[in-house]
């Protein structure tokens, strides 16, 4: 048990103020704030609940959407397939039953959960959040305490408010230097995975600190917060500050008046103190990074644009050394190869990890007035419908459709292919999501993980391309 005279973490604080109970082995019931729901992990629990005869307990702290298997060219409920419709049609018949807000094909503001969430200040700091989803750790970027949790946690979330927790370790992350221009939070985070390996956050709750993510925007710290998992971490944090206040203020569900007042009192408490202890530390100067882009199976199989894909028999272990040899493998590679002489077929903008309106901008600035590959079938899917608005007001679409690529409705789409965005057998796509596993985005589909404008560069290119050497002047 964490001595109050101590000197506590971000996450000790959050993790302290909603224990109901904890027992001598550090076995805690915490009080979960907000609980979010989409269609594919909830199912189940809503009929397990109606089994016991149980009610929701606090369907004003629960939301669903549905985004996972949306289609992105219809608002048709039968558009997606039938498994599809199924899983969309119990959440609307279960959100009725139990009272619980939908967000639902016909709202203007459905979209990604984790989208969703933030924009529409559900998301605050100092929270505890949870929903059946593995990235619900993108909501730590408002100093939040917020994971993904199993099926039958959702059922008890649901019926209780409360759930069982262990303490987890802490790590920090401090980053630090200047980020160059074309330098993307997205870059930054895969070669933080690239670095400390997909299971090096494995039993840690990790705090991205550092004046580079002290000057980030809401939508970089989302980003960096979302891929947290992809190392193995239980959830990623940033302490709340002058950024994400301004971010919240006036939101939909954003406290107001009196209550925004006595909201700031408390969030502006939400930081580690000055000599707390983390478990872990790790510290990266970002100045001279490159842009980065997965070449194997795996989020931490990454290399630098400029970089040969690396000769797996230099690793130090045999397990490493056979994850690449198999990676290369599915994903037709071979050690020593540059991607920028690798064709892609698909581009897809989209997912949790890079479907903001910041994101679009960004993509779309380096679009501007240009033409994509002929060779290369490209898509944007905006993360929710009020990024979809926002883009649309500032112009975006028109510059997206003008350079050759889609401009979809928004969900989950190509990030996993549960719509009929999918991968055909063979096919290479750059993608700005967040997972590049086997089949991932369609059976047999090779997956290149990259930030909006590497994505952007590379459907000009119709090959991975530095996008720091984009010619502005009109040409590709
Ligand atoms: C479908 C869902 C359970 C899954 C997750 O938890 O992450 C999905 O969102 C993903 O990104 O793979
Ligand atoms: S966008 Fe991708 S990573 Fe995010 S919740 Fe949907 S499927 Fe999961």
């Amino acid at each position: 048990m964490v001595n109050e005279k101590m000197k506590k973490t971000l996450y000790d604080k959050i993790y302290d103020s909603h224990i109901i109970y904890e027992d001598k082995n550090n076995t805690s019931i915490l009080y979960i704030d907000l609980h979010l729901l989409h269609e594919v992990t909830s199912p189940q629990a809503f009929d397990s609940l109606r089994n016991k005869s149980r009610q929701v307990r606090q369907p004003k702290k629960t939301f669903a959407t549905m985004d996972h298997n949306v289609s992105t060219e219809s608002k048709d409920i039968n558009a997606s397939g039938s498994m599809a419709k199924i899983q969309m049609e119990e959440l609307i018949k279960n959100c009725n039953e139990f009272n619980i807000p939908l967000y639902d094909l016909n709202n203007p503001n459905q979209g990604i959960v984790h989208v969703i969430g933030p924009e529409q200040g559900m998301t605050l700091p100092g929270m505890t959040i949870v929903c059946g989803d593995s990235h619900t750790s993108t909501h730590g970027a408002f100093g939040a305490l917020s994971f993904g949790i199993g099926t039958s946690e959702v059922e008890h979330v649901l019926a209780t408010q409360t759930l069982k927790q262990q303490r987890f370790k802490t790590m920090k992350i401090e980053i630090s230097g200047i980020m160059q221009k074309f330098i993307t939070a997205k870059d930054i985070i895969l070669s933080i995975i690239g670095k400390l390996g997909s299971s090096g956050g494995t039993g840690y709750v990790i705090e991205f600190c550092g004046s580079v993510v002290e000057n980030m925007s809401m939508e970089e710290r989302m980003t960096i917060c979302n891929m947290a998992i992809e190392m193995g971490a239980k959830s990623g944090l940033i302490a709340p500050d002058e950024i994400t206040y301004a971010y919240l203020k006036n939101r939909m569900y954003s406290p107001y008046g009196e209550y925004w007042d006595k909201s700031l009192h408390i969030w502006k408490t939400l930081k580690t103190d000055k000599d707390a202890i983390f478990d872990k530390t790790f510290v990266i100067n970002v100045s001279n990074l490159s842009p980065q882009i997965t070449w194997g199976t795996n989020p931490d199989q990454v290399i630098s644009v400029n970089e040969k894909i690396p000769d797996f028999n230099l690793f130090d272990n045999l397990v490493k050394q056979d994850l690449a040899k198999s990676a290369c493998k599915y994903m037709n590679l071979k050690p020593g190869m540059y991607l920028t002489d690798v064709k892609v077929d698909k581009v897809f903008i989209g997912s949790c990890t890079n479907a903001r309106i910041e994101d679009l901008r960004a993509a779309s600035n380096v679009l501007k007035n240009k033409k994509i590959s002929k060779n290369v079938k490209a898509i944007v899917v905006p993360g929710s419908g009020l990024v979809k608005r926002e883009a649309e007001s500032e112009g975006l679409d028109k510059i997206f459709i003008n350079a050759g690529f889609e401009w979809r409705l928004p969900g989950c789409s190509m990030c996993l292919g549960m719509n009929n965005d999918k991968l055909s057998n063979g096919e290479r796509c750059a993608s700005t999501s967040n997972r590049n596993f086997e089949g991932r985005q369609g059976r047999g589909g090779r997956t290149h993980l990259v930030s909006p404008i590497m994505a952007a560069a590379a459907a000009l290119h119709g090959k991975f391309f530095d996008v720091r050497k984009l010619d502005n002047s009109g040409n590709n």
